[in-house]
């Protein structure tokens, strides 16, 4: 099995004025090809923090970190966006779609970036919008769309560029449970079809439905388990059994 993602003794601080906060403190992390990572614990503990790591919105302050087979520990501004860009999707809380971009347009960001031709844009746009039932939403602007439509226009822009992770921060803290539902639904899904998923959740319910869960505490892994692996009756299941 491919390892996606390895953490060792990842160390990050912040200083405000004379105050400094240890946000995360000798984080070791190996994630394989194909895992749903639920990453939980209370509030200020460091799982945003562990997770722009992941993303490379921001750096340790020491340790390594590999992605898939490359060294991004030390990158700069540049060589991080093109690494991010061919190598993670990022879904946020509050989608974060372009309003003044249609559906299609938004989800094909990432491939305007990246420099593909027209024709494979319009492929690969067209085969999720087919993917995740927003075919009839592609020339909509994301305010014209319900919040759950929104989230998966988001997850379709994460996964366009066939990313190695899909890192996924509250992907429900904005949706009611019913759109939230569907979400986390949506996500088992593309975690069954072999997509990596790391993701960040205050709900209890929902990080049920990973499988495996890591919890932090003081910028420290406590305990890592492992849940069940998940099949469409048993997310149902977990949905059902949570409530
Ligand atoms: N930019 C920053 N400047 C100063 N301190 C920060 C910064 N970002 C995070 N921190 C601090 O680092 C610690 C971890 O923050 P982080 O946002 O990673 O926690 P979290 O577990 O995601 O919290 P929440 O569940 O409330 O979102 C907190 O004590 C926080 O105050």
């Amino acid at each position: 099995m491919k390892t996606i993602v390895s953490l060792q003794n990842v160390c990050k601080a912040f200083n405000k004025g004379q105050l400094q906060t240890q946000a995360l403190n000798n984080i070791n992390l190996t994630i394989e090809q194909g895992e749903f990572v639920a990453i939980v614990g209370p509030s200020g503990c460091g799982k945003s923090t562990l997770l722009s790591i992941l993303g490379l919105l921001e750096q340790a302050d020491s340790g390594q970190y590999h992605l898939s087979e490359h060294d991004v520990s030390t990158l700069n501004i540049d060589q991080s966006a093109k690494i991010r860009n061919r190598h993670i999707g990022f879904v946020f809380q509050s989608f974060n779609l372009i309003d003044s971009l249609t559906v299609f347009e938004n989800i094909a960001l990432p491939l305007e970036h990246r420099g593909s031709k027209k024709a494979e844009i319009e492929q690969a746009v067209n085969a999720l919008l087919t993917k995740l039932n927003l075919l009839p939403r592609a020339a909509y602007y994301p305010n014209q769309l319900s919040g759950g439509q929104q989230q998966r226009v988001a997850i379709a822009r994460a996964l366009v560029g066939q990313p190695d992770l899909l890192l996924v921060d509250e992907p429900t803290g904005n949706l009611d449970s019913q759109n939230g539902d569907s979400v986390m639904q949506l996500l088992c899904d593309l975690n069954r079809a072999g997509t990596t998923i790391v993701m960040v959740t205050h709900d209890n319910r929902y990080s049920q439905m990973a499988s495996r869960q890591i919890r932090l505490l003081d910028g420290q892994v406590i305990t890592q388990h492992s849940g069940t692996t998940h099949s469409a009756n048993n997310t149902n299941q977990a949905m059902a059994e949570a409530v």
